[in-house]
């Protein structure tokens, strides 16, 4: 199992809004941060609503990678760079150069084989570092989770979540349409110094609880397995909350 975070923490708020602004909120002041030691700032970012809920509180000044992204051209309304690029991408002024969609091709095997080099360009080029066990180290990670505990594009019943050896993977039957994506590996998602799960959907709720609540006698879902080399945070809305125990601290 992955070493525990040193740091995790839920947060609960009422609506996705108030969600989305402690998120913007917790983002700026990693970047801050980050920005202020080592003058850049890399964020990864899942696709599906998580993106909608960033758009009123742009992410500015930023490598922008997607963490795992359907095998659709950039242009079809499915792509998560799409969804990111018209989403806030392009109303922050984000250089072209630092945001990296993928490079399409039918064949998901070539797409995540070439996601994987452009990754290992960044390394090279010293625009990422490697992390201790030799995964690159994103300094942000803003993942969702989906109905089954999915993170990115590993779910719970298909074999790219025990992948420990490459850094991107690919599926071409997701359970969640469309069947064929690319994907970060747990090695690199949980490579990441920080990681937001961004939650605000009651059809998540199941999968927060079987989480949160550690309950060992149900298999483990993906999403249990992600942890970060500094912080982990929970963000929540009442509704993706609804089955923790009435004494989790809502705000
Ligand atoms: O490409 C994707 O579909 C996403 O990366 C996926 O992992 C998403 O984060 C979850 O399915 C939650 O999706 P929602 O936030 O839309 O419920």
């Amino acid at each position: 199992m992955p070493v525990p975070t040193k740091n995790e923490q839920v947060v609960i708020y009422p609506t996705e809004d108030e969600v989305a602004l402690q998120v913007a909120t917790h983002v700026a002041y990693f970047s801050d941060k980050i920005i202020s030691e080592k003058g850049s700032f890399s964020v990864v970012l899942s696709g599906g609503t998580l993106i909608n809920s960033l758009r009123n509180y742009g992410l500015v000044e930023m490598v922008n990678i997607l963490v795992d992204e359907r095998v659709v051209p950039l242009d079809d309304p499915e792509s998560n760079y799409l969804l990111a690029l018209n989403g806030f991408l392009s109303k922050v002024p984000i250089p072209k150069e630092n945001i990296y969609p993928i490079n399409y091709s039918p064949s998901a095997e070539t797409v995540a084989q070439d996601y994987e080099a452009q990754l290992r360009k960044l390394v090279a080029d010293k625009v990422l570092p490697l992390s201790a066990t030799g995964f690159p180290q994103f300094d942000l990670m803003l993942l969702g989770v989906g109905p089954d505990g999915h993170v990115a594009s590993l779910f719970p019943n298909r074999p790219q979540r025990y992948n420990k050896k490459d850094w991107v993977t690919f599926i071409e039957d997701s359970p969640k349409p469309p069947p064929k994506r690319i994907t970060f590996t747990f090695p690199v998602i949980n490579s990441a110094t920080c990681i937001a799960m961004v939650v605000t959907d009651e059809e998540e709720a199941d999968a927060v609880y079987i989480t949160l609540e550690h309950k060992p006698h149900l298999p483990p879902l993906p999403c249990s397995e992600v942890k970060a080399q500094l912080n982990l945070s929970w963000f929540l809305n009442w509704d993706a909350a609804s089955k923790l125990p009435s004494s989790t601290n809502k705000k």
